[in-house]
């Protein structure tokens, strides 16, 4: 079902052009508030909408140690200003029957952020959502990301946040190999 209401989205637009003092009639604004801000927004709404979600293909399983994917570029908008938060997930899992094609854990992270949502309750998201969707003993979610909401106005301070999510049982060499692969990529890129 798409819940995106584009006719709202629109008028939405257009009244928040007129309470910061901008006329919509302007030239150089139609477009914004007619075409390019609706769409804008049900792009970066879709991770509510289930018929967008990536197909989670899954293969005959050859391992079962942790399959850890490091350094995926997260962009989600928080739902207390609608202001960007965005930085870097880590996705860990251990297969049990079958696996899943490694593309799609960083498709799923994308699809599920694109959504008005708080950083603690996306990384829970990711972690059941994930579970649910490949047949997995454990999965490990760890998200560290900055708020424009906290560097652009109120505090006005940019700093990282770090969330963590686990579903099922992990191991304590599961736990040390997820936090060695995340100490790897963090020195590998400097992400903040
Ligand atoms: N827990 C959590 N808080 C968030 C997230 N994104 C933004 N916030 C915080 O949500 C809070 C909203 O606080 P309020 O006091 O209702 O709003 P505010 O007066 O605009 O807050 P300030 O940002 O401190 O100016 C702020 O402390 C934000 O930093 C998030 O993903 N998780
Ligand atoms: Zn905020």
């Amino acid at each position: 079902m798409n819940n995106f209401n584009e006719e709202k989205a629109r008028e939405g637009a257009r009244l928040l052009l007129e309470a910061v003092g901008r006329d919509p009639g302007e030239r150089s604004l139609s477009d914004t508030w007619m075409r390019r801000v609706p769409a804008m927004l049900e792009t970066l709404t879709e991770g509510r909408r289930p018929e967008e979600k990536p197909t989670m293909r899954t293969f005959e399983t050859e391992t079962d140690s942790l399959v850890v994917k490091t350094g995926i570029p997260l962009y989600s908008l928080c739902e207390h200003h609608l202001l960007p938060f965005h930085g870097v997930a880590h996705v860990a899992y251990r297969p049990e029957e079958s696996m899943v094609g490694l593309s799609k854990l960083a498709r799923y992270v994308r699809w599920r952020s694109r959504r008005l949502t708080t950083q603690e309750a996306l990384t829970n998201d990711i972690a059941t959502g994930l579970a649910d969707e490949i047949d997995a003993a454990c999965v490990a979610v760890e998200i560290t990301a900055t708020h424009m909401c906290e560097a652009m106005r109120g505090v006005e301070m940019s700093t990282a946040t770090t969330t963590r999510e686990t579903v099922g049982e992990l191991s304590t060499t599961d736990r040390e190999q997820f936090r060695e692969s995340i100490h790897r990529a963090d020195a590998a890129n400097d992400h903040f």
